[in-house]
């Protein structure tokens, strides 16, 4: 039974294809979808340009990922109690077990990086529906997004950049950048204040862009996902610099968590109200709004990057199952557009072990 689970992991010839092909169809969608929103526009902010900004703070990590560059793979199944069907026609919510692949990562462009720089977490996830549909996600454990655009992602990172004098930002570019986007000085505000758990596993990921659920009646709504951890939230202690051993010390406790059992995660769904804004990243929507615990999420393999596991996956995040459909946010079409440009770069490059090298855990194993 549980063989039947990982039959998808590690993948074969077959997957790896299939997940190469799709990456290719969404490339396709996703330029159209970038032409229609004017991201390619002359003159405007291009996804290659994006990706080159990237480069330019971060330098050029030949094969890995331009942003969320540290990361290992991950496998283990979602379990739907049924409950998201009145929301979502997506076969992924009809009570029963879908296989789930997917990635933790730090949300940095080195794949070098000691795990104590870090501040953001992400998990990716990508569910394979019956039919050879698939539904990719790619989550941060922070409430909102600092930017509501693409231009202001781009201006964040520039007015980011560490001065070369003092390795730290600028303050006047960052003054200036928060001067021109109130609703960013805002986010981070949030961002900063959130709870900031010790480690992967007891961490909570956000979709933050919305979405729109289609149920088997046509009924389109609003929502946003998060998988909440059910783990017992512990506070990240301060840390001190990584000494040599340390330096990977959330990706090497997730391995050993792993190690003891599968760790679990709520998906829970939260529903939109007419009004709550669907195009803006920044805003939370009220707290008050109906949150659908539509399963859970069971993580119990974990391996580090390698040819054909997660390291060659473009977790766009417009791949998306009959059921779920994009919403009007403007980060959705330029993520896939500069996912797209980073998979092609890194696709097309020689590979260079990740940092992250741990034995075979799979629980119970
Ligand atoms: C315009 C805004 C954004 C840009 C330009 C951007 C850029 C990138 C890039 C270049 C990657 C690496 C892609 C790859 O090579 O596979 C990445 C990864 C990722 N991004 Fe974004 N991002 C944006 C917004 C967001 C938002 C709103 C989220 C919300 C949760 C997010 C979550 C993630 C996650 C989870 C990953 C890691 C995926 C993985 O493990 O493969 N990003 N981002």
């Amino acid at each position: 039974m549980q063989q039947d689970r990982y039959r998808l992991w590690p993948p074969g010839p077959r997957l790896v294809g299939g997940v190469l092909a799709a990456a290719g169809v969404a490339g396709v969608l996703t330029v159209g979808l970038a032409f229609a929103g004017g991201f390619l526009s002359p003159g405007r902010l291009t996804q290659a340009r994006l990706i080159d900004t990237f480069e330019s703070l971060n330098g050029v990590h030949p094969g890995f990922r331009r942003n969320h560059a540290k990361g290992v793979c991950i496998a283990g199944a979602f379990e739907a109690n049924g409950a998201g069907t009145r929301l979502s026609s997506a076969s992924v919510f009809r009570s029963g077990t879908t296989p789930v692949t997917g990635r933790f990562a730090v949300a940095v462009g080195r794949p070098f990086v000691p795990d104590s720089e870090t501040e953001v977490r992400s998990l990716a996830l990508a569910f394979h529906l019956p039919g050879g549909e698939e539904w990719r996600t790619g989550m941060n454990d922070i409430p909102v997004f600092p930017v509501r655009t693409p231009a202001g992602f781009e201006e964040q990172l520039l007015a980011s950049r560490p001065d070369p004098a003092t390795g730290k930002p600028d303050p006047a570019a960052l003054k200036a950048f928060f001067g021109a986007h109130p609703e960013a000085a805002e986010a981070v505000q949030r961002i900063k204040a959130r709870p900031f758990s010790d480690g992967f596993a007891n961490a909570s990921y956000n979709s933050l862009d919305a979405f729109r659920f289609v149920n088997a009646a046509g009924t389109s709504t609003p929502v946003r996902w998060s998988m909440v951890a059910k783990d017992p939230f512990v506070p990240a202690a301060p840390r001190a610099a990584p000494t040599g051993d340390d330096r990977n010390y959330l990706f090497d406790a997730l391995a050993a968590r792993i190690a003891k059992g599968p760790v679990r995660w709520h998906l829970m769904v939260t529903v939109g109200q007419p009004g709550d804004p669907t195009g803006d990243a920044t805003q939370p929507w009220p707290d008050d709004r109906e949150h659908v615990d539509v399963g859970t999420l069971v993580i119990d393999h974990i391996e580090a990057e390698g040819p054909g596991n997660c390291r060659d996956v473009n977790f766009d995040p417009l791949v998306l199952p009959s059921g779920i459909a994009p919403s009007d946010d403007p980060l959705l079409s330029a993520r896939s557009a500069a996912y797209s440009t980073s998979f092609t770069r890194r696709a097309g490059e020689a590979k260079t072990p990740s940092e992250v090298q741990f034995p075979d855990h799979r629980s119970g194993t």
